[in-house]
């Protein structure tokens, strides 16, 4: 089932062994089909870089203008100032607007195309990922990476625009200084590139323990009724809280650093500047240089020192969505063990054969599960698998809906096998209540609905008498529109049960599998549930799987299974007969039966 989250940090290293992915390429297919809204935020960009980077001109004109003493020009560098500012808060709000919708927008179909490729996956997938930490990456990550689209990535741009047009302009107000002033370059991206390979990995790792923490705390709060019952709170708070410390400590290692390249690089960009500025200084009072020009060049130094360090910041940001987006990458890309085929052969009810099945579950591959099965169920028969705890009765289940796939052996359906047919066609002839019946937070109608979405009212209600289910639905408080609580929370596990009962016979579908499908069920309930199954089963194929023999002693036909294997196959009375483990488990029931 779920992982421990000390695993967490191992499975982190084993990401981290697997490919880079280039920083933000990945998310460049999500932003294609906004091209227009990208042009339009770099539009909005370069208006205002443009515009910061045409005050310092100003500045200059004007305190030169006014050391000539001339007012007229003054009043119109002025009156153009105010228009410029005009243009500067338009730029502005088209740039927050463009850019942070542009980022909702992507940030949305990322989530949306995670969460397809994710409800797709087979079983196996999950064996190794919470879902809490699927989850988590979902919302977290994405949320990461909503912030470098909506704003970092527009100030980058930003930043760098002013960066660069300030360094132009520096070079056209004075050549010499901005000699000196790109001397300290080299000192400033050093740093920068050295440590900003490191925070993308501490980010990761904080990303991961936060994940890690996401994936306790709904495993925790999905099962706080056993962990209190078990009084057990201190221990999942102790469980917890590691992790949490976890993701803590990373974060920690990961702000150390972010301030560590960000000190380096203020200071060295500072204080380079303003050595600069001694020697421009100096140039003033020889006459070098006029004190316009100085100003000038000190505003775009400033410009150029400032963008540089936020670009750091920034740089570091970058390098932290940089990890989210390697994370949420590895979901878009998850492969799945199970593929649908390229060409398809069309899915069509008939029978079930299973040819020598051999499986073991992914997670256990050396402990098989189902060690050479065999058998078939012709349209129309009820079979039944029998046998102790443990023996692969629901393993087969799964299998033939291809949740897995065997290590040798072939089943097939309808002539067909299975990986030749896409899923969801020949899924759509299955019919299943499940061992551990799924209930969602819906009401008990739409959750009946959900075995046939096209069905009427009078179906579903229909359905629900047929599993036993309609007496208790309309004794709920609003009847069938009641809500049942997360996971069906409000419902008793036999009411439960019939609900997934009565969503199976809704479905209506030409194979029927019931998994413990009754085990919740009183006896008056099960004996009621029993004759619908019977008139149902009898134009279906039916795989029912029981613990209680007296629910399958009707069955066409019972395999007995033992650690993986059918064992022995017959009718009730012909196994009994034969004096197996059958006849044993029978003895065993029907004598407690006879007793109570
Ligand atoms: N997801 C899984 N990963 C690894 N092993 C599994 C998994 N599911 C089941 N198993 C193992 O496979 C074997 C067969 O399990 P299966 O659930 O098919 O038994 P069963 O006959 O249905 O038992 P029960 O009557 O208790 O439901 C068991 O040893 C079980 O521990």
């Amino acid at each position: 089932m779920a992982q421990t989250p000390n695993s967490a940090a191992e499975v982190s290293e084993e990401r981290a062994a697997s490919k880079r992915v280039g920083v933000l390429q990945a998310l460049l297919p999500y932003f294609a089909p906004y091209k227009i809204w990208v042009v339009l935020a770099l539009a909005a960009l370069t208006i205002t870089a443009s515009v910061s980077l045409i005050l310092p001109v100003a500045a200059r004109r004007v305190i030169d203008g006014f050391s000539v003493g001339d007012v007229s020009l003054l009043n119109q560098y002025f009156m153009g100032a105010i228009a410029v500012a005009a243009i500067f808060a338009l730029g502005t709000g088209l740039r927050y607007y463009v850019v942070t919708r542009l980022g909702e927008r992507v940030v949305a179909d990322l989530r949306k195309a995670i969460f397809d490729r994710m409800i797709g996956m087979s079983p196996a997938y999950f064996e190794k990922l919470m879902t809490g930490e699927v989850l988590s990456r979902i919302t977290t990550d994405t949320t990461l990476i909503l912030s470098v689209i909506g704003s970092s990535a527009s100030w980058m741009l930003r930043n760098m625009l002013m960066m660069s047009g300030g360094l132009i302009m520096m070079l056209w107000t004075s050549p010499k200084l901005t000699g000196l002033v790109l001397l300290i370059v080299p000192l400033i991206l050093g740093p920068i590139l050295a440590l900003g390979r490191k925070l993308r990995g501490l980010s990761r790792q904080n990303q991961d323990w936060i994940a890690a923490s996401s994936g306790k705390a709904s495993e925790s709060l999905l099962s706080a009724q056993t962990v209190q019952a078990f009084t057990h709170e201190a221990r999942s708070s102790t469980e917890f809280s590691n992790v949490t410390e976890k993701a803590y400590d990373s974060a920690r290692a990961r702000i150390k650093t972010r301030a560590l390249i960000t000190m380096i690089i203020i200071f060295v960009a500072f204080s380079g500047v303003m050595g600069v500025l001694w020697i421009g200084a100096i140039d003033v009072r020889s006459g070098a240089t006029t004190a316009g020009q100085l100003v000038q060049f000190v505003i775009y130094a400033a410009i150029v020192a400032s963008s540089t360090a936020a670009l750091s910041e920034l740089w570091s940001e970058l390098q932290r969505a940089a990890g989210a987006t390697e994370r949420l990458v590895e979901l878009l890309e998850a492969e799945d063990s199970i593929a649908d085929p390229q060409e398809p052969i069309p899915a069509k009810p008939g029978a079930l054969v299973f040819e020598d099945v051999k499986f073991a579950f992914p997670s256990r591959p050396d402990q098989p599960a189902l060690n050479g099965v065999n058998f078939t169920i012709n349209p129309g028969e009820t079979v039944a698998l029998v046998g102790p705890s443990g023996a692969g009765k629901s393993t087969i289940i799964q299998l033939v809906q291809r949740f897995f796939d065997p290590q040798a052996g072939h089943i097939t359906f309808g002539g067909v096998a299975l990986p030749q047919m896409r899923r969801s066609d020949f899924r759509q002839f299955m019919a299943l209540v499940p061992q551990d019946p799924v209930v969602f937070a819906s009401s008990a109608y739409d959750n009946i609905l959900f075995g046939r979405p096209s069905a009427s009212r009078d179906e579903v209600i229909a359905a629900a008498k047929a599993a036993a289910a309609d007496d208790f639905i309309r004794a709920l408080p609003d009847g069938y529109d009641s809500y049942v609580g997360e996971r069906g929370v409000m419902l008793s596990g036999g009411q439960k049960q019939r609900i997934a009962i009565a969503r199976a016979i809704l479905r209506d579908a030409p194979v029927l599998l019931l998994d413990e499908a009754t085990s919740a069920l009183d006896g008056e309930s099960e004996a009621l549930v029993q004759k619908a199954f019977e008139a149902l089963s009898k134009h279906r194929t039916t795989l029912v799987v029981a613990h209680r023999l007296a629910t399958v002693k009707n069955a066409d036909r019972i395999l007995v299974m033992d650690q993986g294997q059918i064992i022995a196959q017959g009718t009730h009375a012909s196994l009994v007969a034969e004096g197996g483990l059958y006849a044993r488990l029978a003895k065993l029931q029907f004598s407690q039966t006879d007793g109570a």
